[in-house]
């Protein structure tokens, strides 16, 4: 991506901001789909939280600096990205727009990102990389769960190696599925037509069952540390990253076990409701990291100035989730680019107001909180 301001706020433009754009891409979808995807779990308490938790934190900006060079890119993952937001693995994509991962594919490689290709995706990784190589270079992880059925993640694992992958995102806060008031009530099932390659299940075999049942049927709820991480350790040169990590324990265990990083998440609010804000629960794992073993966020991530103050708290890169649906829903991959185009133009100018030139220089310096009836108050 070029380095200047995408040009976002022209006066016809009805989408301006990310929550414009779940307003309008919301409004394209029926019932049951949208409260798939917007939904969190039970009291949708964490869902909530996770956006509006960075709003305590303020910004502290320098001035009179010099920033019309100021760079946004980054390297994750072993590679030069545009700025440090990456697209988060989520299922069922093709619900959202028929082009489903494969739009979303186009539009990170276009602009120059990464993208999480969740093991429910409704096209193979093969078709997803495949889409955005015909865009420009790419990266992607593979998002995995631990399954009953050991064979078949052997061939997810091995397939997204073989097919380019660079990491294999294990997702750990899904032994079971969280409360999903909404989708019992609408008796969500995935809509006919729509199959799930990389788990290997037809259209047939997914109209059987509840997402519920399904996913039970599926997922191990047996795993542990000791029996999955060394697992695929030997199965695989990938690098291994824990997803959905929120205490300063695990991280340990991470990196007792040799992981590459962790994704400090919750899923997105979709598990356990009542968990903290990512950003609440970021400062616990970048501490018991220790500089040793990566640190990633995702969850509520919807502007500019929350990319910044992740990173200033010390996330290497963030991950978005739903707003990537949101545009998928409101106009294919035209939507994903205008999702990213947001969030790039908005952290640009976020670094450039704060007098950072570079990503590396966004420090706990930058972020000041607000206490009851004090001054801003130093991290
Ligand atoms: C519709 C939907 C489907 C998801 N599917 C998966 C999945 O298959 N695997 C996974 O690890 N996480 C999945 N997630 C969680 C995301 O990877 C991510 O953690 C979360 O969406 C981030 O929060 P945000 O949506 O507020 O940005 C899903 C999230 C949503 C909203
Ligand atoms: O609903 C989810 O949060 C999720 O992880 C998922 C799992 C399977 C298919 C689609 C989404």
């Amino acid at each position: 991506m070029e380095e200047k301001p995408v040009v976002v706020s022209m006066s016809n433009e009805i989408i301006l901001s990310i929550e414009d754009l779940q307003k309008e891409g919301s409004k394209k979808l029926p019932t049951f789909k949208r409260d798939f995807f917007n939904s969190g779990s039970t009291g949708q308490i964490t869902v909530h939280e996770n956006s509006t938790a960075y709003s305590k934190y303020r910004i502290r900006p320098r001035v009179l600096r010099n920033v019309s060079k100021a760079s946004t890119s980054t390297v994750v993952l072993g590679r030069r990205i545009s700025f440090p937001l990456c697209v988060s693995p989520a299922g069922l994509q093709a619900m959202a727009h028929p082009d489903g991962e494969l739009a979303t594919s186009r539009a990170c490689a276009k602009r120059g990102i990464h993208m999480g290709i969740s093991s429910f995706s409704n096209y193979t990784v093969e078709e997803v990389i495949q889409a955005g190589r015909e865009v420009g270079p790419t990266g992607h992880v593979m998002q995995l769960y631990t399954m009953k059925d050991r064979a078949l993640e052997e061939r997810i694992i091995r397939r997204a190696e073989a097919a380019g992958c660079t990491a294999i995102f294990l997702t750990a806060d899904s032994p079971v599925l969280g409360v999903r008031y909404n989708e019992w009530r609408n008796d969500f099932r995935t809509p006919d037509g729509l199959e799930f390659p990389m788990i290997e299940k037809t259209t047939e075999m997914i109209k059987a069952q509840t997402h519920d049942s399904s996913f039970m049927a599926f997922n191990s709820d047996s795993h542990s540390w000791a029996d999955d991480i060394p697992w695929i350790r030997s199965k695989t040169k990938m690098q291994i990253w824990i997803k959905g990590v929120l205490t300063a324990e695990d991280v340990l265990l991470a990196r007792e076990y040799g992981c590459d990083g962790v994704i400090v998440s919750n899923h997105g609010g979709r598990q356990l409701d009542g968990t903290s804000a990512t950003i609440d629960a970021l400062p616990e794992c970048v501490e018991a990291a220790d500089g040793k073993i990566r640190v990633h966020i995702d969850g509520g991530i919807r502007t500019g100035a929350d990319i910044f103050k992740a990173i200033a708290l010390g996330a290497e890169c963030c991950w978005i989730g739903r707003p990537v649906i949101w545009g998928l829903a409101y106009n294919g991959q035209k939507g994903v680019e205008k999702a990213l185009d947001i969030l790039y133009d908005e952290f640009r100018r976020c670094m450039m107001l704060t007098g950072c030139t570079s990503v590396s220089e966004i420090s706990k310096a930058s972020l000041g909180i607000v206490r009851a009836d004090g001054p801003l108050a130093r991290l």
